[in-house]
């Protein structure tokens, strides 16, 4: 597409600078890096919708692309990377969603860290600027030409298109490090995963999968640890939902990892979000749904469910310590559970069974995951909603 006359320049900030050229049908803008004066990014189609933006944290190797596959499954359709795209995309759309990786903006490629000292995980190895532009941008429906970290090569590629879906998920390290970016969101997760089973993770999937070593597992862990604790971590303040994932407390002393205590808190008076609960909304309850509704082998199952503070906001927390047997049973555990957004009775239990091979789909972090995909359709539908039945200006004057 042509250039037009540059318009206007908008200074946004030390590092970068903004230009736009008005056009009936559509706007240009372009964002350019200041230290280079590159063209980074070219924004090129006007949509007239709103995209609702989702934030999902998580370290690396804690289970953010399973959650998306869970998330999109519940939306319909098959998420695919950009058609005829960079191969090492790190972009999935389907029908409703697109899911960016922040790692795209990574603004230090991989020898550029090592050069610095840095991590990823490094606010100085990350373009916040750049992202909260393109983030408001896709949010207000235009698209962006986003930047793309090359895992394979640990290199920055060529941008590739975005146009701005009705769902956007921007998944990665730091969703809810910049308050800008944090404004923007219209629902966050974090996936809190403690030491012993992200490193339990770790293991079955860098050993297995890419062939590292223990120890090598074991340096990257400690390696990442400070910046974790200092700029990941903390984001779990700002979440509406947190899935917590522990070491079981039904086997004393377990160091085995497998059998896991799952918590999902959830944060009240969150615009279009109720929590879910068990049995009776705001009680404190325990309940080991083991017996003759529900198979349980050794150590059982255990759930609990409670009012609580979290980082001084009001949550509601569901918890599950244990495993299911049989996840055809898991319709019992369903229909003591409310405020679930289903669309029909047993929707969560069938969307379970038909991601069965996904990892965690016989413990808690399976269910919650589930349950969190369809508040956030809920959470969807209900902004849409609103917003269709909302007067415009011109109408109420
Ligand atoms: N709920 C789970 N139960 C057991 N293992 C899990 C679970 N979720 C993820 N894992 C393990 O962790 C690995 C990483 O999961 P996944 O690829 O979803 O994480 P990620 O956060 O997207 O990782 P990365 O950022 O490194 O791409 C999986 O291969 C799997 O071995
Ligand atoms: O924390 C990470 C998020 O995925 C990665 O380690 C980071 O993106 C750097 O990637 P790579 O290790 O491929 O250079």
């Amino acid at each position: 597409m042509a250039v037009s006359t540059i318009y206007s320049t908008q200074a946004l900030n030390s590092t970068h600078f903004l230009t736009s050229s008005p056009s009936s049908s559509s706007k240009q803008v372009f964002f350019y890096r200041r230290q280079t004066n590159r063209r980074f990014n070219t924004i090129i189609t006007c949509a007239a919708q709103q995209t609702v933006v989702i934030g999902l944290a998580a370290d690396s190797g804690c289970g953010k692309s399973t959650f998306m596959r869970r998330l999109t499954s519940v939306f319909g359709g098959a998420a695919e990377p950009p058609k005829g795209g960079n191969p090492d995309s790190n972009t999935l759309i389907s029908d409703m969603t697109t899911v960016i990786c922040l790692d795209d903006y990574h603004s230090l490629d991989r020898t550029g860290r090592k050069e610095k000292g840095v991590t990823a995980l490094d606010p100085r190895a990350n373009d916040f600027d750049l992202m909260y532009e393109q983030v408001k941008a896709l949010k207000s429906g235009i698209a962006v030409e986003k930047p793309i970290y090359n895992h394979v090569t640990g290199l920055l590629d060529a941008p590739e298109l975005i146009q701005p879906p009705k769902i956007l998920v921007i998944e990665g390290l730091h969703p809810m490090f910049d308050e800008r970016v944090r404004e923007l969101l219209d629902f966050s997760i974090y996936l809190d995963i403690s030491n012993e089973v992200k490193f339990a993770w770790k293991i079955q999937r860098d050993m297995a999968e890419r062939g590292h070593s223990l120890e090598s597992i074991k340096a990257s862990i400690e390696a990442r640890k400070p910046d974790f604790d200092a700029f990941i971590d903390p984001q779990k303040q700002y979440a509406d939902a947190v899935i917590e994932v522990l070491p079981t407390q039904l086997i004393p002393d377990d160091n085995e990892g497998k059998v896991l205590r799952v918590r999902l808190i959830m944060k009240e008076g969150v615009k279009y979000f109720s929590p879910v609960y068990l049995f009776d909304e705001g009680s404190t309850i325990s309940w080991i749904p083991c017996g003759r509704k529900l198979t349980c082998s050794y150590p059982g199952i255990k759930f609990n469910y409670q009012p609580d503070s979290y980082f001084d906001n009001e949550v509601s927390v569901v918890e599950m310590d244990g495993q299911f047997d049989r996840l055809d049973e898991l319709i019992y555990v369903e229909s003591h559970l409310s405020n679930l957004s289903t669309k029909f009775y047993g929707e969560v239990t069938q969307q379970m069974l038909k991601h069965a091979d996904f990892p965690g789909s016989n413990n808690g972090t399976g269910l919650f995951q589930t349950i969190v995909g369809l508040k956030i359709r809920d959470l969807y539908e209900q902004l849409i909603a609103n917003k269709a039945n909302a007067p415009t200006e011109a109408a109420k004057a």
